[in-house]
């Protein structure tokens, strides 16, 4: 559904992606790992339309979205859910989502019906749509964050870290909502620095390094080669 040729950009002198080339599938979850300052944020933000390519393009569905603005990408159903989640901490949670859709043109009750899926998709959500955001737990805020992305209608959900500061537990809870939205369909692009997680939740992995996509492959392949075992998951074969 996204298919990337050649991506460069960065931030003014300083060029973070040295020509990427990925394909998101439709219908699939997509992982990107790698470690630290490898340029999968900069891979984000550049596909929500938020800093210029300075080479490549990419292209949606036969649409050139090389230099659409964030507002177009949006429209065109690629929504971001920010690192750090981002929300509103005074609004509730239920207003935090409700942003989420401010572009679309949408009767109120379609506006209901995707509240519901929300709050059916994340029930503690429901529990406390009239709490202040800022209010929230670490996950409960992943969750919000993601919900108002749903709440854009997106045709591709990119989330940046998902499981960034949160227990095992609620990483649990996060990733079996994601499997269900995928298996209704939904295609979803993940940045992870939790590679198992990361791995065995995707169907394919691209792992960059300073800006550059050095291997690809099916999640459960990569997951059992020796030398990503050894690499990103810290594990010395025998
Ligand atoms: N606003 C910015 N201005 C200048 N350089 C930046 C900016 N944001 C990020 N960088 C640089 O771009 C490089 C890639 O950063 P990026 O955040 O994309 O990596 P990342 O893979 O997402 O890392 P992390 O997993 O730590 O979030 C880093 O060297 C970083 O210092």
């Amino acid at each position: 559904m996204l298919e990337l040729n050649g991506i460069c950009a960065g931030y003014g002198e300083i060029q973070v992606l040295w020509g990427i080339d990925m394909a998101v599938r439709s219908g699939e979850i997509t992982a990107l790992i790698g470690s630290n300052g490898a340029g999968k944020t900069t891979l984000m933000r550049a596909l929500s339309g938020l800093i210029p390519l300075t080479s490549g393009k990419y292209v949606s569905e036969g649409v050139d979205l090389s230099k659409a603005s964030a507002a177009q990408m949006l429209a065109h159903g690629i929504v971001h859910v920010p690192e750090g989640r981002r929300l509103f901490g005074a609004m509730s949670i239920e207003d935090n989502l409700l942003m989420g859709a401010y572009s679309r043109s949408v009767s109120r009750s379609e506006l209901n019906r995707d509240l519901d899926r929300v709050y059916t998709t994340f029930p503690k959500l429901r529990e406390r749509r009239n709490q202040a955001a800022a209010t929230l737990s670490g996950g409960e805020q992943q969750m919000c964050a993601i919900g108002r992305g749903l709440m854009s209608a997106p045709r591709l959900l990119m989330i940046d870290e998902l499981s960034l500061g949160l227990s095992p537990l609620l990483v649990e809870q996060l990733v079996a909502a994601l499997r269900q939205l995928n298996s209704e369909g939904m295609s979803i692009l993940l940045v992870e620095q939790d590679v198992t997680t990361a791995l065995d939740l995707c169907h394919h992995a691209y792992i960059m390094d300073m800006g550059r996509i050095v291997r690809t492959g099916q999640g459960a392949e990569l997951l059992a080669d020796p030398i990503i075992r050894d690499a990103y998951l810290g594990v010395l074969e025998d």
